[in-house]
Order: C-alpha cells, then structure tokens, then sequence
C-alpha cells in the first residue's frame, strides 16, 4: 500500500534533515501506529504522505487515490453556526464531487451516528465529534485511512468507542490504518506494529519490541 524508499526532508532543504533516511513498507489491511516525541517529524511525515509536501530525497510510492485523512480535532467548535451534520458532511460530498447523496447518511451509518444527522457540530461531544470527521473521511470509500491523534482531548469512554470503531474499518473493511498516537495504550492494543521517529530515524517495532524495550525505546518510565 505504501512504500517509502530512502527519503529525507527538511522544511529548508539543506541539512540536518527532520527526516532522514526514512524506509517503510506498510501492507494492504496493516494498523500501524506513528509514535515518537513532539517535534520528532510524525505530521511532517503525514504531510508528505498527503503530498502536500515533497521530499528533499527518496521516494514515496502509494498504491491508492483513494485516501481518508482526519485531521486533528480542535476544540471550540461554535455550536450556533447554524450548519447540520448533515449539511456539512453533504458539502463535502460535493466538493468530492460524488453524485449519489446517500452516501451522507451511509457514512453516518458506518460511524453508528445517523440519529445525530440533524445536530449542529458544536452541540456535539469531543468523541461524537471526531466520529463525523470519520464519517467525512470514509465518504470517498478509502483503502487507506491516515489519522492525527485520533483521541487527543476525548474522554476515556469516547476514546473506546474511536478505536473501536477505527479497528473495525480496519479489520471488516480492510481498510489500511495510519495513525500518530500519543496514545500509547491504543497504539500497543490496536496496532500490527509501531513506527518511531527519533532524530530524524525511523525505527519499525512489533508490539512484542515494543514492550520488552519500552523503557528504553520510548524514554518513559511506565504506560
Ligand atoms: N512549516 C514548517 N516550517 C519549518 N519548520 C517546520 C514546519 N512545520 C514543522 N516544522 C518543524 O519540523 C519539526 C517536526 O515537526 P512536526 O510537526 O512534524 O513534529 P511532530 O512529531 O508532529 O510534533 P508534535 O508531536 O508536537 O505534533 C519541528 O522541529 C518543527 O518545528
């Protein structure tokens, strides 16, 4: 699905890289989890799998258009704005240029949040919130669904049902998953395996690695 071959990047495109010498290979149907410290190069990384960047050197090949991004939830959202889910999730159907309409309440069905169709955005909570921006995602029917943090700043409940809900596309829809965490717990249980950026590497860590090294590898004392 994805194959990244010797690539480095920095903003200014000289050296020290942010990312140097980056190789992945990352399967059809595969979870597979971005960890690494702030500022370590995890949405940089994301932004050049979007193509909204270019690589310095190396390559990135993606065996797919069909391409799912949820960004980063952000708070604040004005719950006057007078727009409905199903308002918001309809424009961007068209700006997909999509021609068949059901595929608004489809998509609200596949997240389980077709009762809230008619909510405004900002009534919602933080975790019925980033099930639309799922929704929104899913609404070009992707093979490869890329998310950022998708848990930040939602309640412990919520943050269950996100993942189960991102671990069931993956699984029942074989939909390919990659997500920067810094939910280390949710990286460990729904992940095939982890990939770490530090200085400017990439390390690729199986779960079982991952725990036996975890102090070491992460530079944490404890989950
Ligand atoms: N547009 C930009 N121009 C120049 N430098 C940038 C730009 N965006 C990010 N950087 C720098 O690139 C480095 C990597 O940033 P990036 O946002 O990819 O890290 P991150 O791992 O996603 O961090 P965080 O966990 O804090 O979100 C940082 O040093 C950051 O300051």
């Amino acid at each position: 699905m994805i194959n990244i071959k010797n690539l480095s990047f920095s903003y200014n495109k000289i050296p020290p890289y942010i990312l140097e010498n980056i190789n992945l290979e990352i399967k059809k149907g595969d979870y597979v989890s971005i960890l690494g410290d702030n500022g370590s190069g995890k949405s940089t990384l994301i932004k050049l799998l979007l193509k909204l960047l270019k690589p310095c050197s190396g390559t990135i090949q993606i065996n797919t258009q069909k391409i799912g991004y949820v960004p980063q939830r952000f708070e604040g959202f004005n719950s006057q704005f007078p727009v409905t889910i199903y308002e918001m999730l309809n424009c961007h159907r068209k700006a997909l240029k999509i021609k068949d309409s059901s595929i608004v309440l489809n998509s609200l069905l596949k997240v389980d949040m077709l009762n809230y169709k008619n909510s405004l955005i900002g009534n919602l909570s933080g975790g019925q919130q980033q099930k639309i921006f799922i929704a929104r995602a899913m609404m070009g029917n992707p093979e490869l669904l890329i998310l950022d943090e998708p848990s930040t700043g939602i309640d412990v409940q919520s943050q269950y049902e996100i993942y189960s809900l991102i671990k069931s596309l993956n699984t029942n829809l074989g939909i390919t998953v990659v997500a920067i965490e810094h939910n280390l717990n949710a990286a460990l249980v729904n992940s095939d395996y982890i990939f770490k950026l530090k200085n400017g590497k990439g390390q690729i860590l199986s779960i079982n690695d991952y725990k036996e090294n975890f102090q070491e590898v992460m530079g944490y004392a404890s989950i």
